[in-house]
């Protein structure tokens, strides 16, 4: 018993001097230490407690997906509003130039990763509608002496107005997801389009399934991006089409000065002002600036297996589309 209770003693002071070594002041003394669920260090999880970023501030990766979890749990129905606000209404050109470059087919199966509230899915629908309205209004104005009920019954007939293009969106947020499935009723949105909970690290779907994968400022938030491209490639056909918005370096000096005041100076305010919300738009432009470069990045396309890997930068380089292709 008295082993016990010293043994009990010992280790109970083991922890104290261990948890008040955890708030040494010297930094590096405390980030180098892998910790356990009381704060002790375990060798044996040295493995396992991998660092990595969150914005500036370094965490474990495991705590990189509570964070950014919370960040969109946090901002979500603000979120539309946000980008509107601190874009200026630019982000909605930059999703244009996303679903132009895709150009899809009809019946193209897009999967949109890290999808959020729906604004690329919303523009597909709309892309794949208006292309499937022209061909027929094509075809009918080739078609000669047809009469006016025949013309009719062609418009009634068209049971699927999106010639079976399909849109599955993705994302690891339930409160993201919730405002985009209101953003798609308000919108008129119904056919064609499923709302799916998951992690772009390990996508609920089979092998060879979709023609085209897109992710939109998504990739930056996700802790492996490795893995994440190659699930990319994973789920698509062979043929398929890797295609991905993002934050870029921005090739401008001049540009760059305005651009780090306006991201450093206003955005977090705006956050804070419109979302009640500082730390999430910190939390943005700190990890726009850990992005790698438009050649970094696709060169980790490539790694993953995609091949005709080439990018088009935006807003002088404030965003970049990347795309490549499976063979
Ligand atoms: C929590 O995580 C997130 C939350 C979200 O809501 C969104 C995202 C993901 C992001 C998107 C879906 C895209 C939409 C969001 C954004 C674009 C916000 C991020 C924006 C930036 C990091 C900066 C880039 C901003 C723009 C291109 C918008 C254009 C802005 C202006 C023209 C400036 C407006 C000027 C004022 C408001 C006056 C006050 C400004 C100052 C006192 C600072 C000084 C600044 C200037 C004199 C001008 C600033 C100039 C530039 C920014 C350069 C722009 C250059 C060109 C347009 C060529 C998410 O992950
Ligand atoms: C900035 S929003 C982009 C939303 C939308 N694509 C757009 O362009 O507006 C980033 C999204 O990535 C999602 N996300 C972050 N990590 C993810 C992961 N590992 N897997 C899937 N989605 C993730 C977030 O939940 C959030 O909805």
């Amino acid at each position: 018993m008295a082993t016990h209770r010293s043994c009990a003693l010992w280790s109970y002071c083991g922890l104290r001097w261990l948890r008040v070594m955890r708030c040494c002041p010297f930094p590096g003394f405390r980030s180098s230490w892998p910790r356990g669920p009381l704060g002790v260090r375990h060798l044996s999880q040295e493995k396992q407690a991998t660092e990595t970023h969150f914005g500036f501030e370094t965490v474990s990766e495991e705590e990189k997906g509570d964070k950014v979890y919370h960040v969109f749990e946090s901002v979500a129905k603000k979120y539309d509003v946000m980008n509107d606000m601190m874009s200026l209404g630019i982000h909605r050109i930059w999703k244009d130039m996303l679903v132009w470059k895709m150009h899809p087919f009809p019946g193209t199966q897009l999967l949109d990763v890290a999808g959020g509230t729906g604004d690329i899915a919303f523009r597909f629908l709309n892309y794949v509608e208006a292309q499937h309205k022209g061909k027929l209004k094509r075809q009918l104005r080739a078609q000669q002496n047809l009469s006016w009920e025949e013309i009719a019954r062609k418009y009634q007939n068209e049971e699927d107005p999106l010639g079976s293009s399909r849109v599955v969106v993705c994302d690891i947020n339930k409160e993201m997801l919730k405002v985009g499935k209101q953003k798609a009723r308000a919108q008129g949105h119904k056919a064609g389009l499923a709302w799916v909970l998951g992690d772009a690290e390990e996508l609920p779907f089979d092998d060879d399934k979709f023609d085209v994968y897109t992710i939109a400022f998504g990739i930056r938030n996700v802790t492996h991006i490795n893995q994440a491209l190659q699930e990319a490639h994973r789920v698509l056909k062979p043929g398929g089409r890797f295609l991905c918005l993002e934050f870029s370096q921005v090739n401008n000096p001049l540009v760059s000065r305005l651009y780090d005041l306006y991201s450093f100076q206003v955005i977090p305010v705006l956050g804070e002002v419109i979302a009640g919300d500082w730390k999430s738009y910190q939390y943005l432009v700190e990890s726009i600036r850990q992005f790698p470069s438009q050649e970094e990045f696709k060169e980790m396309i490539q790694d993953a297996g995609f091949e005709k890997v080439t990018y088009e930068s935006l807003t002088s380089g404030i965003v970049a589309i990347h795309s490549g292709f499976k063979l």
